[in-house]
C-alpha cells in the first residue's frame, strides 16, 4: 500500500466547508473519574432519569444518566445541554485534559489541509480569535470576507471577529472503564465518546448574507463541498426565527454554490439528531440536495424511521447486520434520485452503495475507501493527524477479522447496485475517537471526487484526440 499515490491522487482537489466548528474540550474519563461521578448523586435517581432518557441535559443528573448509558451500551452520543448559567458553571468545574478543534466543518478543514490538498475554503459563523486558532496553520485553508464589496479569501487564522466561543464537553471513555452503580458492576462496551453539545442562542447556522451573495463564485473556485452542522439548528429562536427559515436558506446555500458549476459534488454529513423534527428537516431539506451522504448504522436507521420502514430500522438498530444496511442505503438511492454515493461507516467497515451506472469501478471504489480506513486508524491511533507521515502508523493497523465476511456478504448483496466495502482498521485502544467517523466520510468523499474528476479529464482529452 502507498500512501503517496493516495496523497497524489486527492492533491488538486479543490473543497469548501460549513458550517460547524467549536472548541470541544476532553476530558478522558478513567474508572475514578466516573465513580466519583456516579457518587455525587443517590444511584437510585440516575437509574430512574436513564429510564426517562432525557434528550436535553437540563440538569447535572441528566448528563450523568446519560453518560451511565452511553458507556453501559459502548454506544457514542451527543446530547445538547439547555442554556444555563449554573449548569454552565458546573460543567466548567471539571478538569479538561485538552482543548482541541470540533465541529465536523473544522475538523474536516484541518485534516484536508493537513493532507495537503490544493485548497479549502471553510465557512462557520462564530469565528473567535480562538476558534481561529484552532485551525491549522497553512495556507491553503482560507476564510471567505467580504471587503469593499468583494469576495477576499483570507487565511482563517486572520480572519477572526469578535465573536463568542463555542465549547463542546467531549466525555471519552475506554473499553473495560468499570464502576459501580446500586451494587452493580458497569463495564464499557466500547471506547467512544458522549458529547454535550452547547446550543448557544446566537449561534445561527447559516452564511451571512455578504458572503452568501458570493456562493456562486465560491461554487467556481471548488469541486466539491462537505457540509454538516444542520443538528445544531433550535425548532425556534427568541427573535421569531424557526427551524423551517434556516433550513431553507440551507438548502438555497446549495443551489447558489452549484448555480455556475454544475460539476460539484456535494456531501451532507449526517449526525446524531435527537429532535425528531429537525432530523425530518434534514431529510427533507439537505438529504434531497445533495449528491452524498455519510453517516453511521444508528443514523440510517433513524433516516429510514422518518421514511417510514420502521421495521427495516428497528433490524438495523437491533442485529447491526450489514445486509439490513445494504437494503436501508439501496431505499435511499431509491427516494432520492439526486443522491449517487450512500456511505455508511461502523466500528467493522465502511461501505459505499452507488448505482450500477455509477462511473467509478468496483476497485476505484474500494481505494476511496481504503484510504478513508487509513484517515480513521491513524486518528485513532494517534490521537490527531498532525502530519503526513502519520498516516504510516495507520497502516500498520490491519484490517479487523470479520472483513472476508464482510466483504462477501456485501458482494451477495450488491444486485443491481455497486455494493463495495472495506473492513475497518479497527484500533483496540484508540488514544481518541471524536471525530474519527468526520474524517472517514471526508477522506472517503475526497477521494471519490478526485477519482471522478481525473477520470473527466482523462476522457476529456481521449475526446480532444478524437
Ligand atoms: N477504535 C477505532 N478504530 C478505527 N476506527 C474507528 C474506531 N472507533 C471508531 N472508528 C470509526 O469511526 C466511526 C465513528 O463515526 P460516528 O459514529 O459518525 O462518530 P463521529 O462522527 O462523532 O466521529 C466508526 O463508525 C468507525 O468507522
Ligand atoms: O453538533 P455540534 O455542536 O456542531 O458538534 C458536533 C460535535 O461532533 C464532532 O464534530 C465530532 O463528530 C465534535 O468535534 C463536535 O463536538
Ligand atoms: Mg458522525
Amino acid at each position: 500500500m502507498n500512501i503517496e499515490k493516495f496523497l497524489k491522487t486527492i492533491k488538486e482537489t479543490k473543497l469548501f466547508t460549513a458550517y460547524n466548528t467549536n472548541v470541544d474540550a476532553v476530558k478522558y474519563l478513567k474508572d475514578e473519574d466516573v465513580q466519583r461521578l456516579v457518587d455525587m448523586f443517590d444511584h437510585n435517581e440516575i437509574i430512574e432519569r436513564m429510564e426517562s432518557y432525557p434528550r436535553i441535559i437540563k440538569d447535572p443528573l441528566d448528563f450523568v444518566a446519560r453518560l451511565v448509558y452511553s458507556i453501559k451500551t459502548g454506544k457514542p452520543a451527543e446530547v445538547p445541554m439547555k442554556e444555563d448559567e449554573n449548569l454552565q458553571r458546573w460543567f466548567d468545574s471539571i478538569k479538561y485534559d485538552e482543548e482541541r478543534m470540533g465541529g465536523q466543518a473544522g475538523i474536516v478543514s484541518n485534516l484536508m489541509a493537513t493532507l495537503q490538498i490544493n485548497r479549502i475554503i471553510v465557512y462557520t459563523p462564530l469565528l473567535s480569535k480562538k476558534q481561529a486558532e484552532m485551525f491549522v496553520d497553512y495556507d491553503n485553508l482560507l476564510y471567505p470576507v467580504v471587503e469593499d464589496e468583494k469576495l477576499v479569501l483570507k487565511k482563517v487564522r486572520e480572519a477572526y471577529k469578535n465573536d463568542p466561543t463555542k465549547i463542546n464537553r467531549i466525555f471519552e471513555f475506554k473499553k473495560g472503564l468499570k464502576f459501580i452503580l446500586n451494587g452493580e458492576k458497569i463495564v464499557a462496551k466500547q471506547s467512544t465518546r458522549f458529547i454535550v453539545a452547547s446550543r448557544p442562542e446566537n449561534l445561527r447556522i447559516e452564511i451571512k448574507d455578504d458572503v452568501r451573495k458570493f456562493l456562486p463564485d465560491i461554487g467556481e473556485m471548488v469541486d466539491c463541498a462537505f457540509l454538516s452542522g444542520y443538528q445544531a439548528i433550535k425548532e425556534k429562536y427568541n427573535d421569531g426565527k424557526t427551524a423551517e427559515y434556516y433550513f431553507k436558506k440551507a438548502r438555497d446555500d446549495i443551489k447558489l454554490l452549484i448555480k455556475r458549476n454544475k460539476n460539484i459534488k456535494v456531501h451532507l454529513e449526517f449526525a446524531s439528531i435527537p429532535n425528531i423534527n429537525i432530523r425530518k428537516m434534514v431529510v427533507d431539506y439537505i438529504l434531497s440536495s445533495v449528491d452524498s451522504v455519510g453517516m453511521d448504522e444508528t443514523e440510517i436507521a433513524n433516516v429510514l424511521h422518518i421514511l417510514g420502514f420502521e421495521e427495516m430500522s428497528e433490524k438495523i438498530l437491533k442485529n447491526s447486520f450489514v445486509e439490513d444496511v445494504i437494503e436501508g442505503a439501496k431505499i435511499l438511492l431509491e427516494k432520492f434520485k439526486n443522491l449517487e454515493v450512500v456511505q455508511i461507516h461502523t466500528i467493522y467497515y465502511i461501505l459505499f452503495v452507488c448505482r450500477e451506472d455509477n462511473p467509478l469501478s468496483n476497485e476505484e471504489l474500494e481505494e476511496c475507501l481504503e484510504f478513508a480506513t487509513i484517515l480513521a486508524s491513524s486518528r485513532a491511533k494517534l490521537g490527531n493527524i498532525r502530519n503526513i507521515e502519520d498516516l504510516k502508523e495507520g497502516l500498520t493497523v490491519d484490517h479487523n477479522k470479520y472483513g472476508d465476511l464482510l466483504k462477501k456478504i456485501a458482494k451477495e448483496h450488491s444486485n443491481g447496485y455497486k455494493v463495495v466495502l472495506s473492513p475497518s482498521r479497527y484500533v483496540e485502544t484508540p488514544k481518541s475517537t471524536v471525530g474519527l467517523g468526520d474524517t472517514i466520510s471526508s477522506g472517503a468523499f475526497l477521494y471519490y471526487v478526485s477519482l471522478l474528476n481525473k477520470k473527466e479529464k482523462k476522457n476529456e482529452r481521449e475526446d480532444g484526440r478524437d
